[in-house]
């Protein structure tokens, strides 16, 4: 896989047009951390040049927190008004609150905390997912995540905003969609079997409907989590896949392009590829996963 950035638009998966795509290598997992840090910081700010709120969805995973930490150490923490952001998960494990393997505790001692404690993130802006600690089933922390989302759902019906928003023309509609926020940015890791979010390969959460999944049988513990599903995903301005490592190298190359005997990946086995954004999905990753 080369090293420099692709742009040939990405049909969504189902054929719908979707936004451009850009592959960016680099060295290793530190600088990638360090890069997509960088990268989400500045994408808030400029967001919030145009309008506010800001809504980001986090990941958990090895790059996904090392990445949130890497933004704590940032100097462009300061710039960002923290107020006007609201930060959700993509996925969780449905373990208890403040269990160390949640995807929460680990953003919220990367990042998030400090961000409340001396930055100005409002508590309440931080969208966890629910587990075992206030709701009693995997599929009950997705309805309600569900109800939290579509509280602050964007009113689709209206045209979108100004043309002096980056990448957006004046008067075009929001297309129709789900009950969620217009992510601005919505990360992924990607698991070695090309897992994102908590949608594996081969598992009925990938065809679910609506915007959140109660999750069964996860081949990566712990068995029991909720995810979004694609069709959130896929409402996201910008998703961006973050992986590394040698272990990720063949799923990454099956999501982006053919398989070794050049059929187009289906998301159903890679279901990686379903990680498409309205306007720009961006694969971030090192040179190791890159390497196929
Ligand atoms: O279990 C999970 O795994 C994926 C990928 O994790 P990684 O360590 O292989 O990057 C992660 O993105 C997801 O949030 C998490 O729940």
């Amino acid at each position: 896989m080369s090293g420099a950035p692709g742009t040939a638009p990405a049909p969504g998966p189902g054929g719908g047009a979707a936004g451009e795509r850009l592959v960016v290598v680099h060295p290793d997992p530190g600088v990638l951390a360090e890069a997509a840090a960088a990268r989400l910081l500045t994408r808030i700010l400029d967001v919030q040049s145009v309008r506010s709120p800001v809504h980001v969805v986090l990941t958990g995973g090895t790059v996904g927190i090392r990445t949130l930490a890497r933004a704590a150490a940032s100097p462009l923490v300061a710039a960002v008004d923290w107020s006007g952001v609201h930060l959700w998960w993509g996925d969780e494990r449905f373990l208890p609150d403040g269990d160390p393997d949640r995807n929460e505790t680990q953003a919220r001692e990367a990042l998030v905390d400090a961000l409340i404690a001396g930055h100005g993130l409002p508590a309440e802006n931080v969208h966890a997912m629910p587990g075992p600690s206030s709701v009693g089933s995997p599929e009950e922390g997705a309805e309600a995540y569900a109800a939290e989302l579509a509280r602050f759902a964007v009113d689709r019906g209206v045209p979108a905003p100004a043309a002096s928003e980056p990448g957006r023309d004046a008067g075009a509609q929001e297309p129709a969609g789900p009950a969620v926020p217009a992510f601005d940015v919505l990360l992924l890791g990607m698991g070695p079997d090309g897992h994102v979010a908590s949608l594996f390969p081969g598992h009925e959460g990938l065809g679910a409907t609506g915007v959140t999944v109660g999750v069964h049988g996860s081949p990566k513990p712990p068995p029991e989590r909720v995810s979004l599903t694609f069709d959130a995903i896929r409402a996201a301005r910008e998703v961006w896949v973050v992986a590394a490592g040698a272990e990720k190298a063949d799923r990454a190359a099956a999501a982006l392009g053919t398989t070794t005997d050049g059929v187009p990946a289906a998301v159903t086995d890679v279901p990686a590829a379903g990680a498409v954004g309205r306007g720009r999905t961006l694969w971030l990753l090192d040179a190791a996963a890159a390497s196929r």
